[in-house]
């Protein structure tokens, strides 16, 4: 856990708790021991502290936050006092992704060492907490208010070079940390020492701090959508102005506001959640899981279609340091995808010329020999099923077919070649070498071996693989489709665009749905209505209502807007209008016409739509449909569909993604209310129909963490 060596006079305590070192209980145990031994042991005259393996240390450990453990002596707050109040120099040194309690740790010794390859962060407001221990107390007094604000309030690391310069570190050094360490410690003086403890420093531009502060605020206001954790650091920070000790008696306080909050356990549940993940199986066959599965191993992957999504996989891909073969018919769209990639990877090696494992080609044939093929041509199924037919005839038997779509028959795609079992779905989201969710989904015949191939894919990419069923939308698309239904439907009951976006915007998203709507381009679900035979392009289909579709209520506003050519922002008008070369939505009064003609034409009476129903409406029915999904087994539990809307849909985190938000802050038996309070006004909904699963719930009082536990292997 810790192990404790001297070197001459300097005592060396070095963390050893794979694999990243964090601090729980028996390391800390163990570091104040050794810190008591060395500090009685009359021939140490310093001491290191270090840590073995890939880092310093990755911080406190979270696992130990929903327990006591963390409270236990010593805690981690203990440990760094002891540390500062050493009457021998305490030099850290610090390698690898140094985190949290790590740089807590460091800050209190009295000097920092640092590999030139190493990282610090404080990920706290990540977590919902506060990086206490002193942290928001010695930072400033270290780096300024300006260089503390931002580490504290985005979470964001910075390297060696940039510690050093911003005078977190006093030393970076190359190769052998421990010999360098160890003579550091021997030269430095116990003379010194008072001078070296940062808490007897003042902050340095203080006389700047209002102007500071004020600009941080308002950035953290807009930036943080109702995330509580990073304006509260901010007032941490703030106090570091005052007295240390008063200071810090602030951050304790705040320390226990925030961890006290149910942002906190979200955002603890959001970070699990996305590792829990990994651990995938298949509900209806649990023998089917990432314990039984062995992935193939692949070296080279062939991208089908240089479009948009072809050129991001691609890029993710070569990222990698995978071989990539792309291939696109036409040549003028495949020289564009390859300047376009050239240029993005350019500027991530920060201009040096990397090794280029693309090939580039307009001849399927050249695909023969590569391990895995992603197809990412237009969303049509036909076009995709005569892909991959031609996929199936061109492609050596053993390489894997993954057709990235965002919610087509991955059964129908499969049965247009020999190798169903080799069939998959990998749904990138939309920037591909940016977004880090893929959505993988099993047809009927897919093998665990394919399945197992493409998480594994997923991982060395950096992406979250989440593994899901084989249903239309999959499970992101087939929840989100109805947020924006009842979107439209509060339009034509009296909101405007602009008011259900900014209720949900309020809520936490980046953008309400009418701004993703037309950022996205109407026209794209425009079309896959058409596909479904929901519309036409002239309206809706022959002897069909208006106002009801295939069994239930349906809106033909975004169909009215796309009939008239208003596809978003590519347009230059949407739900809203945008200036020449602008994003900026602007209230359009051609689109609040529109609407009102609509209401007027079809009898609604306008009425006045509070923020919290236009939430209700917006997430309930998708909620809902979240629990019909873990119903049908197409999830392997709740953080799977949590993730998805995390990582995927720009979810607010600090609510901890839809299923966690359902049942640990709405309450499972109040969202059952709610959705038959709405059932009874809106009887041709069929998502407001509770899903049968929830209705269990709701009357056993359980709660889905209970559901999840069991369920996970
Ligand atoms: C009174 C209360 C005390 C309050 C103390 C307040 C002051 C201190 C606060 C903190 O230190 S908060 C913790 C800050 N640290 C983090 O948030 C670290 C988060 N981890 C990461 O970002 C990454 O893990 C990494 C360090 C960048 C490494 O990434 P990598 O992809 O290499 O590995 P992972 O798959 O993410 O992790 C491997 C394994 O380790 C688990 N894990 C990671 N970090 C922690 C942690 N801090 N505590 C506990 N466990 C951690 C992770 O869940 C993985 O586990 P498995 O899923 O494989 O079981």
């Amino acid at each position: 856990m810790a192990e404790c060596a001297t070197y001459g006079t300097v005592a060396v305590l070095q963390i050893n708790n794979p694999p990243l070192n964090v601090l729980g209980h028996d390391v800390r145990s163990q570091l104040m021991s050794g810190l008591q031994q060395a500090l009685q042991d009359k021939a140490v005259c310093s001491i290191v502290i270090m840590g073995k393996g890939q880092t310093f240390t990755a911080g406190a450990d979270v696992k130990e936050f929903g327990t006591e453990k963390v409270f236990w002596e010593p805690t981690l707050h203990s440990l760094v006092e002891a540390v500062s109040a050493s009457t021998k120099p305490v030099v850290t040194a610090i390698h690898g992704t140094t985190l949290g309690g790590g740089v807590a740790l460091a800050l209190a010794s009295h000097y920092r060492l640092a590999d030139s390859s190493a990282k610090m962060g404080l990920p706290e407001v990540q977590l919902g907490i506060l990086p206490t221990c002193g942290v928001t107390q010695r930072l400033p007094r270290l780096v300024g208010l300006q260089t503390a604000v931002r580490m504290v309030t985005s979470g964001q690391t910075q390297s060696a070079q940039q510690a050093l310069t911003a005078g977190l570190l006093d030393k970076v050094v190359t190769d052998d940390l421990l010999k360098k360490a160890v003579g550091f410690a021997r030269s430095v003086d116990v003379r010194g020492l008072e001078a070296r403890r940062v808490s007897s420093w003042t902050v340095p531009g203080a006389d700047r701090a209002e102007d500071v502060l004020d600009a941080a605020r308002k950035t953290l206001v807009r930036r943080s959508r109702g995330a509580i954790a990073p304006l509260t650091a901010l007032q941490a920070i703030q106090a570091s102005l005052l007295p240390f000790e008063t200071g810090m008696k602030r951050e304790a306080e705040l320390g226990r506001y925030l961890w006290t909050s149910w942002q906190a356990a979200a955002l603890r549940y959001a970070f699990f959640a996305e590792r829990t993940v990994k651990r995938w199986h298949i509900p209806r066959n649990k023998n089917v899981n990432y314990r039984t599965a062995e992935p193939m191993d692949i070296k080279s992957v062939g991208v089908l279609g240089a479009g948009t999504m072809g050129v991001g996989i691609t890029i993710s891909l070569l990222q990698a340091g995978l071989k990539v073969v792309l291939t696109e018919v036409n040549k003028a769209q495949l020289d564009k995808a390859v300047s376009l990639i050239q240029r993005s990877l350019e500027g991530k090696s920060g201009g040096k010329p990397q090794p280029m494992q693309l090939r580039a080609t307009t001849d399927y044939s050249q695909l023969r020999e590569v391990d895995l093929v992603i197809e990412a041509v237009f969303e049509d199924l036909a076009l995709k099923k005569k892909v991959f037919q031609q996929l199936d005839a061109v492609t050596n038997p053993r390489t894997i077919l993954a057709t990235n779509t965002s919610g087509l028959d991955i059964d129908q795609i499969a049965a247009a070649t020999q190798r169903p079992d080799k069939v998959i779905g990998t749904h990138f989201f939309s920037p591909a070498h940016v977004m880090r969710l893929l959505e993988n989904i099993y047809g009927r015949h897919t093998s665990v071996e394919t399945i197992a191939t493409a998480m594994q894919l997923g991982a060395t990419i950096g992406k979250v693989g989440v593994l899901v069923g084989n249903c239309p939308g999959f499970v992101g698309n087939r929840m989100k489709g109805l947020n924006f239904t009842e979107a439209m439907f509060l339009l034509e009951e009296g909101a405007e665009p602009q008011d259900v976006d900014k209720a949900l915007e309020e809520f936490g998203f980046a953008m309400g749905p009418f701004r993703v709507s037309d950022l996205a381009g109407g026209d794209v679900h425009w079309r896959r209505r058409i596909q479904a035979g929901l519309t036409t392009e002239h309206g809706p289909p022959p002897y069909t209502p208006v106002l009801y579709r295939q069994g239930n209520r349906y809106s033909p506003l975004a169909d009215m807007l796309c009939m008239q050519g208003r596809f978003g922002q590519k347009t230059g008008a949407g739900w809203y209008r945008y200036k020449s070369g602008s994003r900026t939505a602007l209230p359009d009064a051609e689109v609040h016409r529109l609407i009102h003609k609509h209401r007027q034409d079809h009898g609604f009476q306008r009425r006045n739509i509070s923020s919290q129903e236009i939430v209700e409406r917006c997430l309930f029915p998708l909620i809902n449909e979240g629990f019909r999904i873990l119903e049908e087994g197409l999830a392997t539990g709740p953080q799977d569909i949590d993730v998805i809307f995390l990582l995927g849909f720009g979810w607010p985190r600090h609510t901890g993604g839809p299923m966690y938000y359902a049942d640990k802050v709405v309450g499972l038996g109040n969202l059952l209310q709610s959705l038959e309070k709405y059932r009874a006004y809106h009887p041709r909904s069929a998502h407001w129909v509770p899903s049968s699963l929830l209705r269990k719930m709701a009357a056993q009082g359980t709660s889905l963490s209970i559901w999840a536990a069991g369920s996970r292997l």
